[in-house]
Order: C-alpha cells, then sequence, then structure tokens
C-alpha cells in the first residue's frame, strides 16, 4: 500500500460517517443557498504576474505537525491582505488535521477563490465542497480511475467551480487533458512516497498546452522557488509548509508575489 492509498482508505471511512449523517439531498439543499462560486481561472493565469496560492494546514503525513492555526480565517485573511490569488484550505481530518469547518471559517472572511483540498474520489465530497463555498476543487489522478477523474471534472464544472487536477508525471498530464482539466497542478511531492522532487514541473509543463493553466504545487521555501518555476512556465504557485510555519505570513506571500511579477519574467510570459 502506498502512502496515497492509505490515505485514501481513511477518507473514505471519514466519508461514510459523514453521509450517515448529512445526506447528498441535505446537501444539495445547502449548495443551493450558497453564493456561486467564484471564477478563479482568471485569478490563477495573470497577464504580468504569477499567482500565489497560500494554503491553510496544520499537518501534514510527511512532516507532521507544522502549525497549530487556532484561527484559520485570520491567517486567510493576513495571505490575502499579503496578495495570495487563491487560498487553498485543507479539510482531511486524520493525516492534516483540516476540517469543513476550517472551509467555512475562511470561506467567510475572505474574497478570493477558496479551494478545497482533500482527496476526493465521490461526487458526494463535489456537493460537499460547494455546500461549503469552496470555488475550486482538488482532484488528484494518482488517486483516481480515467472514467470517475472525467466525472469528478464535469460535476465540478457543472456545478461553476474549477477543477485543480493534480498530476506527477507525464502519463498523468494526458489523463488530465483527456478528462477535461483546465487548470492542472504539478506536485513535486510524489503522494505514493512522499519524495519532493523540484524538477518535476519543468520536465512536466511542456506537455501542458497553453490554454491549461499551470500550476507548481509543493515545495516552494521562498522567492527564488517562485522565480524558478516562472521560469519554468508555471501561472501560479501552491504555497503550504514556508507560509504556515512562517511568523509574518502577510509579507512572505507579498514577497513571494513580488518575486513573480518581476520585470525580468514579463518577457517570458509574452
Ligand atoms: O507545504 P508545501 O510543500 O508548500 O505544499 C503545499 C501543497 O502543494 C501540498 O500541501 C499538496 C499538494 N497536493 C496535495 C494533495 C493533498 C494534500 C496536500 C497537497
Amino acid at each position: 500500500m502506498t502512502v496515497l492509498d492509505e490515505i485514501i482508505a481513511g477518507v473514505r471511512e471519514d466519508l461514510a460517517s459523514r453521509q450517515a449523517t448529512t445526506s447528498l439531498d441535505a446537501l444539495k439543499e445547502r449548495a443551493a443557498k450558497v453564493p456561486g462560486a467564484l471564477e478563479a481561472v482568471s485569478r490563477l493565469k495573470l497577464d504580468d504576474a504569477i499567482a500565489v496560492i497560500a494554503e491553510v494546514k496544520r499537518s501534514s503525513p510527511s512532516r507532521g505537525a507544522l502549525a497549530a492555526i487556532a484561527d484559520p480565517a485570520a491567517l486567510a485573511s493576513e495571505y490575502e491582505k499579503g496578495g495570495a490569488g487563491a487560498i487553498s484550505v485543507l479539510t482531511e481530518q486524520r493525516r492534516f488535521n483540516g476540517s469543513l469547518a476550517d472551509l467555512d471559517a475562511v470561506r467567510a472572511r475572505v474574497d478570493v477563490p477558496v479551494l478545497r483540498k482533500d482527496f476526493v474520489v465521490t461526487p458526494y465530497q463535489v456537493w460537499e465542497a460547494r455546500a461549503h463555498g469552496a470555488d475550486i476543487v482538488l482532484l488528484i489522478v494518482a488517486a483516481l480511475e480515467q472514467t470517475v477523474l472525467t466525472s469528478l471534472v464535469e460535476r465540478v464544472h457543472s456545478l461553476g467551480m474549477t477543477a485543480l487536477v493534480e498530476v506527477h508525471t507525464v502519463d498523468e498530464v494526458s489523463r488530465a487533458i483527456d478528462a477535461g482539466a483546465r487548470v492542472i497542478g504539478v506536485n513535486a511531492r510524489d503522494l505514493k512516497t512522499l519524495d519532493v522532487d523540484r524538477t518535476t514541473f519543468a520536465r512536466l509543463a511542456p506537455a501542458i498546452p497553453d490554454e491549461i493553466v499551470r500550476i507548481a504545487e509543493s515545495g516552494v521555501r521562498g522567492p527564488h522557488d517562485v522565480v524558478d518555476f516562472a521560469r519554468s512556465g508555471a501561472d501560479a504557485v501552491l504555497v503550504g509548509e514556508a507560509l504556515v510555519t512562517d511568523d509574518a505570513p502577510r509579507a512572505s506571500v507579498a514577497d513571494l508575489v513580488a518575486a513573480g511579477a518581476h520585470p525580468s519574467l514579463r518577457a517570458l510570459r509574452h
């Protein structure tokens, strides 16, 4: 069993208990009452800058406890003030110590698009994301059969949200494109082994067509990594650990945003 398999086994158990208390119909009713999803693609692909997606994450299987984050909305608000283009909220409970309550709290506080970061394997979780105000939903290619991936991408888009389809190999890039992805995230961390390889993005980016938004996920330590990923063709970066362990997350987001807006990168983007 890979780490990913273990995580998903736990996710399915937690999912079963939520399904026992909240019916799909109840979720659909709730989804009908929340404001519509924000358009996210234009926030993730900017003309003259790299978008920064800042993540709210307490723990991870690779790093253990990272930060207590007693007030996720306050942290998200700092990220937003620093110039984050979107906020990612981990909702997985067992390994990442997140929750849908965190998503609710962040959603209520910020105006930028919010990403539900979880191991989504069923349509129920997509409805849940929308019912809790998400605008973007992560779908991990390595965790899904192709037919399931395609139907989940369609479900996300049909609810007005944007699917962030995560890949780690060239073959997964093809699967993401075939599934109808408009936004592809290349994860530097292999979820089967948890190893980080920052060269993965540069290797996979050429296989991603220009009309698709390209996001570099994981392993961003600071401004120099943003510049490197931008040079390799990233439209956006997704940053977790470096920000949740930072004493001044707002200023650090601003530094990442400034690095990605540097004039020397502009020529590459036009
Ligand atoms: O903390 P980092 O190395 O900056 O990484 C953030 C984000 O990319 C990472 O949390 C992530 C990327 N894909 C995921 C899938 C599930 C859980 C977590 C993730």
